[in-house]
């Protein structure tokens, strides 16, 4: 594990990517361009809750109507703890993926040490898996993505941000 395992890996993460809400939905076009030669598919799976934001507008941009949730959560957040599937993939979408995934998209906002791309692509291994952002470690679980940032990066979403007064450079601001 890491180095400080007392400290969050938002904490440990020595640097901060923040993203925009303008730059988010260009990079999910983007991603959406990149998916195009992938499909055609017949539904989207989102892992919630980073994954409903990308998987809304890839799906508006796919013309994808289907879209299907698994729902995971940490038992520890901040430490990364077990991952708990509080809800898997409905039966419909299973039978659309004959049961393997096949034809279907599963999308997240990013993959990090790649354990809950890990969990979802057991579940569906034939689908194809694509996510906005990836870090290195979880970068081999990921079919598509568009940015890679270092492992020690922490990604800022526009969901999670507010805007706050910046101190000048010249007082010592980064
Ligand atoms: O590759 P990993 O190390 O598993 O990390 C990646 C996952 O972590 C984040 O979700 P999180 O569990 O924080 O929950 P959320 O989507 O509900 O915010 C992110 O949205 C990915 O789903
Ligand atoms: O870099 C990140 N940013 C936001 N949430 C995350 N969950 C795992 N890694 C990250
Ligand atoms: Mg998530």
């Amino acid at each position: 594990m890491a180095e400080h395992p007392e400290l969050s890996a938002q904490e440990r993460a020595g640097k901060a990517f923040p993203v925009s809400w303008d730059q988010f939905h260009r990079d999910c076009r983007a991603l959406t361009w990149r998916l195009n030669s992938a499909g055609p598919f017949n539904a989207i799976v989102a892992i919630t809750r980073g994954g409903l934001v990308p998987a809304a507008i890839v799906a508006r941009e796919l013309g994808v109507r289907v879209i299907d949730t698994v729902c995971i959560a940490s038992y520890d957040h901040n430490k990364r703890g077990e991952l708990q599937v509080l809800k898997g993939v409905s039966d419909a979408t299973t039978k659309l993926g004959n049961g393997t995934g096949k034809g279907l998209l599963i999308v997240d906002d990013l993959v990090d040490t790649g354990k809950t791309a890990r969990m979802v692509r057991d579940m569906l291994p034939d689908a194809h898996f694509a996510t906005v952002y990836a870090k290195p470690m979880g970068r081999p679980l990921v079919d598509t993505f568009i940015t890679e940032v270092s492992q020690d990066t922490w990604i800022f979403f526009p969901w999670d941000l507010g805007l706050s007064f910046q101190p000048p450079m010249r007082d010592g601001a980064a």
